[in-house]
């Protein structure tokens, strides 16, 4: 047992920097800094706390389940741990990025979080083109759901609800797929909410630069077979859509991060090819057969590319 297991668990629901909002189980917050670099949180962790002077110290952060980082231009950052659930949100208007859709599917393969794709904005006609651009995916097995959240708020709620019921979702979208839109239609006091975190860990800046927990209320999945004890519903929010950090995947495990590519990996001649450009390549002939889209095998391509890239460097 970890000498720090007689120490009260709370939840990590903001982080930034040196800084952690933490939730106790009797629904108080309260500012925390980590006790050093071990103890460094994210959204998400549940950690063991002690009360240091007149201020709440986080000293271990509980074993998590996974952790999914993000990559902005300098360096990798966590997004959140301990996620049941990736909503992924697109539309075709401004048109979503196959490439950043492609880059999360893979870093949640990899963490093993099952994840939805939500296509917003149904209702404009640019939604045919999100469609066209989907069908890969809906064939490689992902559920994909339409709203229109602008109008038509409770047709949205009602086919969300069971689909965020029991489990902790975070909610990735670039700018203008509605993200917003979504979190204050779930989560109606989500802006007061933001603002408090934020303040907390900005020392009175309105801005947000975190990645915030929502409780969703009225969604314990209380009624689905596999949370029979009715785990409480959340919601992540992660402002400011960064790419998926892949550095810590490998170029040879791309094949079997892709569902499409992966169907076909017996049928390869070479036991390590890297169906770009060898001969009696399985994953190449399906994609001459139609099986594999060519979007795919050019951003396969492309990744390969910059993990062999990123393994050089070390
Ligand atoms: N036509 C249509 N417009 C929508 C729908 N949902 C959201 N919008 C509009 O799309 C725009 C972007 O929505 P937001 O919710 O602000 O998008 P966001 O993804 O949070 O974008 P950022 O705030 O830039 O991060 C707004 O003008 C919304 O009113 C929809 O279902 N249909
Ligand atoms: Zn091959």
């Amino acid at each position: 047992m970890s000498k720090h297991a007689h120490l009260q668990v709370a939840l990590v629901v903001g982080a930034h920097g040196r800084h952690a909002v933490i939730e106790t189980p009797e629904g108080q917050r309260l500012m925390a800094h980590p006790r050093g670099k071990k103890s460094a949180c994210v959204v998400g962790d549940r950690v063991r706390w002690a009360v240091a002077g007149d201020e709440a110290v986080v000293e271990a952060v509980e074993p998590r389940r996974n952790l999914l980082m993000r990559q902005d231009e300098w360096r990798t950052k966590s997004f959140a741990a301990n996620l049941d659930h990736l909503l992924f949100m697109v539309a075709g208007e401004p048109m979503f990025s196959e490439a950043q859709l492609t880059r999360a599917l893979i870093a949640a393969e990899d963490a093993r979080i099952p994840t939805t794709l939500l296509l917003n904005k149904a209702d404009l006609p640019t939604a045919d083109a999100a469609r066209e651009r989907l069908a890969p995916y809906k064939a490689m097995g992902l559920t994909v759901l339409e709203t229109s959240l602008k109008r038509d708020l409770d047709g949205a709620r009602a086919l969300l609800a069971p689909c965020l019921a029991g489990r902790t979702t975070l909610i990735l979208g670039a700018s203008g797929m509605g993200k917003s839109t979504l979190i204050n239609l779930m989560v109606p006091a989500a802006s007061a909410q933001v603002g408090e975190i934020s303040q907390a860990l900005n020392s009175g800046k309105h801005t947000t630069t975190t990645s915030t927990w929502f409780w969703l209320d009225g969604l314990s999945g209380s009624d689905t077979p596999q949370d029979p004890h009715g785990q409480r519903a959340a919601l992540i929010d992660s402002p400011g859509f960064q790419e998926f950090g892949l550095m810590h995947i490998t170029p040879q495990q791309l094949p079997e991060l892709m569902p499409d590519f992966r169907a076909h990996l017996g049928d390869c001649r070479f036991y390590n090819c890297t169906h770009r450009h060898e001969p009696g390549c399985g994953v190449r002939a399906a994609a001459q057969r139609g099986e594999i889209s060519p979007s795919r095998v050019r951003l396969y391509e492309g990744l390969w590319e910059e993990l062999e890239a990123g393994q050089r460097k070390g």
